[in-house]
């Protein structure tokens, strides 16, 4: 990672002569400011952003969408807690506030000094709202995600002059494949500055990527590398997993520094290219814990402990710690079918048996099996989802295998290790397994048989452990029978099949609206008004969980704060007037051209006034994104 880019304060008078160019001309001169901070003030620029007058407004999470990305992200601000904790006693009554972005810049948890926090928070440094620099312009947390370095940015220059009286220090922070996870952020007074804060806050993020490393490699060969033998064991150490056969399967930033490789080269080389190390020498090194000296071709040494492997028959893996609140148990909200599939899928937990979840869209397929995976032994391993219908044959293929470098036209330079193998030690959750075109069918059953993946453009076999989920909408069998899946790739899938039920069909409607109200609004007391709950009961509720999810989101945003029922003005119009109406009659069949033409006009208006936002024009439609690819595809509109 480079080092940071904005550490050199900028004379004010320069900012403001910076400033009154780009407000009367629209640009600044190349040499105007600090390179870094001339691409960030004309990215903010770009976005449309007006520097001075009104705040055009940020995007704020609900709590439920906070909560979502709180839980999905549950490994990453687990790891980052205690670390923030620390920070914030080092920072206490220094007027500022510790805080930790996702990848898009959305705050996901903040400790701060009380006095500062209510300063802060008329600029929304809280929790569930967006630093991203599409939104604020030049700041910490959004400049550091768009330079990927570590950055400070100072009183003025920030972008939007009411982030003026802030000073922000931010380093991003990998997961163990390089990819960016979030970024941890120090904000303070801007009289407050201090530069020992981007030391502070660099370490930090390392401390909590070795932490996450250490975490998801428990289990396989850890290497830990450093010029100088005292150098091991502290942040300022290279990380390196190796898989059994001696492939790079994950690395932190200071190891590929070390090696100089890129990002890429994770899951694309093996050991032995990068140093004069073959696996036997490293399976004798791992069963004691002495630093090795290792000379390499260009005469330096290297330092070297080699931890782990269980895979070389060193050392057992550590059992999981036991699960704080089994988040199978929270699915349980009364009725019976869902009790059954839970019940079902507890009994093979931590078995090798492959899961297949089916139901309709919306019913909780995903979600049940983010359930499976949080109270599995395997908890603390990533959860990779891949979703077959979202993705052109072609792309799925590389998403899920990885490929070599250079092995097809567009492909990353430095290749990619594909979700299988970054599902490694954990649950890989096939989505939509029924769309999975049939060459990759073939594909798929050979990894689950063999349980080794051959990236695109060929090299060497890797071995991979993954507990495998997949959900589908459709029937598998009747997809078999017209030849469209496989039957022998359908019985890999289908070690335990569960039917999840359709939102109509379950007895416990009553307890589900109230857990998501809840969620929606904690700590108040609201319900559904006696008629609307009438209604509800007998909808037939085609989109399901996440439709009924919906409507409770919007009810709850049109609630005045002393309201506490849930009426008929509340909801949406369209779902107002669904829920009023009798049941439609079936349609005739001579109309179903016209049903047709009317569904691609209805689909073809609603993602123009999304301006091709597919996901937004699903939640307009009320139906899921997998749904509106299907039905894309279904009309040729795709
Ligand atoms: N128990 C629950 N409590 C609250 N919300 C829920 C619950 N179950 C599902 N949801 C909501 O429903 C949405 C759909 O859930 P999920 O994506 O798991 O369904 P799915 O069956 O996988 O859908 P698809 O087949 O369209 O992929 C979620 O985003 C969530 O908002």
């Amino acid at each position: 990672m480079p080092s940071s880019l904005l550490a050199a304060r900028t004379p004010p008078a320069r900012l403001r002569e910076a400033r009154r160019r780009l407000l009367d001309t629209g640009d600044l001169a190349d040499d105007a400011l600090a390179p870094a901070l001339t691409r960030s003030w004309r990215r903010s620029r770009d976005f449309g952003l007006a520097p001075t007058g009104r705040f055009a407004g940020a995007p704020h999470a609900s709590s439920a969408q906070l909560a979502r990305a709180l839980d999905h992200q549950h490994e990453f601000v687990a790891h980052a807690r205690p670390v923030m904790e620390f920070l914030f006693d080092q920072t206490r009554d220094t007027d500022s506030m510790v805080i930790l972005a996702d990848a898009q810049g959305m705050v996901l948890h903040a400790l701060g000094d009380a006095g500062f926090v209510d300063r802060a928070q008329r600029v929304a440094l809280r929790p569930g709202a967006s630093w991203h620099e599409q939104w604020r312009g030049t700041n910490a947390i959004g400049t550091a995600i768009a330079e990927a370095a570590p950055v400070v940015v100072h009183g003025s220059e920030h972008y939007l002059e009411r982030n003026a009286f802030l000073t922000c220090t931010a380093a991003p922070i990998a997961d163990p494949a390089g990819r960016l996870l979030g970024v941890l952020d120090i904000s303070g007074d801007h009289r407050g500055y201090h530069r020992h804060t981007l030391a502070l806050v660099r370490s930090a993020a390392r401390i909590i990527e070795h932490r996450l490393f250490d975490t998801r490699h428990a289990a396989g060969l850890r290497l830990r590398l450093h010029a100088q033998p005292e150098g091991l064991g502290t942040v300022t150490e290279g990380l390196l997993a190796l898989s059994e056969d001696g492939w790079i399967v994950g690395a932190n930033g200071v190891a590929l520094a070390m090696l100089g490789l890129p990002p890429g080269s994770i899951g694309a080389l093996t050991l032995e290219r990068v140093l004069p190390l073959d696996i036997a020498t490293l399976a004798a090194w791992s069963r004691g814990s002495a630093a090795h000296a290792l000379k390499r071709a260009d005469g330096s040494t290297l330092w070297l402990r080699v931890e782990g492997g269980r895979s070389l028959g060193v050392r057992p893996a550590a059992p999981a710690a036991p699960a704080v609140a089994d988040a199978l148990a929270r699915l349980d909200t009364g009725d019976s079918a869902m009790q059954a599939a839970i019940g079902r899928a507890r009994r093979v937990l931590d078995k090798p048996i492959a899961l297949l979840l089916q139901g309709e869209s919306g019913v909780g397929k995903e979600l049940f099996a983010r359930a499976v995976h949080r109270s599995s032994a395997r908890r603390d391993a990533p959860f990779v989802a891949v979703n077959c219908a979202a993705l052109p044959e072609t792309l799925i293929e590389a998403e899920l295998f990885g490929y070599r470098p250079g092995a097809f036209t567009g492909a990353a330079r430095d290749g990619a290790p594909g979700r299988i193998r970054e599902a490694h030690g954990g649950t890989l959750f096939l989505d939509e397994i029924g769309d999975m075109p049939s060459a990759l069918q073939t594909r798929l059953l050979r990894v689950l048989q063999e349980r080794e993946v051959v990236p695109l453009g060929g090299g060497r076999a890797q071995a991979v452990d993954f507990r495998l989920i997949c959900a589908t909408h459709r029937n598998l069998r009747e997809a078999i029978d017209a030849g469209r899946f496989r039957e022998d790739l359908y019985y890999r899938l289908n070690g335990l099949a569960l039917q999840l039920p359709p939102l109509r069909q379950r007895g416990d409607q009553a307890a589900l609206v109230a857990g998501m109200l809840r969620e929606l609004l904690p700590g108040r007391d609201v319900r559904l008004a006696p008629e609307v709950a009438h209604a509800f009961a007998r909808h037939r509720w085609p989109g399901n969980l996440r439709q009924l999810h919906n409507a409770l989101a919007t009810a709850c945003a049109l609630l005045d704060e002393h309201e506490d029922e849930i009426g008929w003005g509340h909801l949406s119009d369209d779902l107002a007037e669904d829920l009023r109406e009798r049941p439609a009659p079936a349609a005739p069949v001579a109309d179903a051209v016209d049903l047709r033409a009317q569904s691609e006009r209805t689909v073809r208006q609603v993602i123009e006034a999304c301006a091709g936002n597919l996901s937004e024009a699903a939640r307009r439609l009320g139906i899921s994104r997998n749904t509106l690819y299907r039905k894309l595809r279904e009309l040729r509109l795709r």
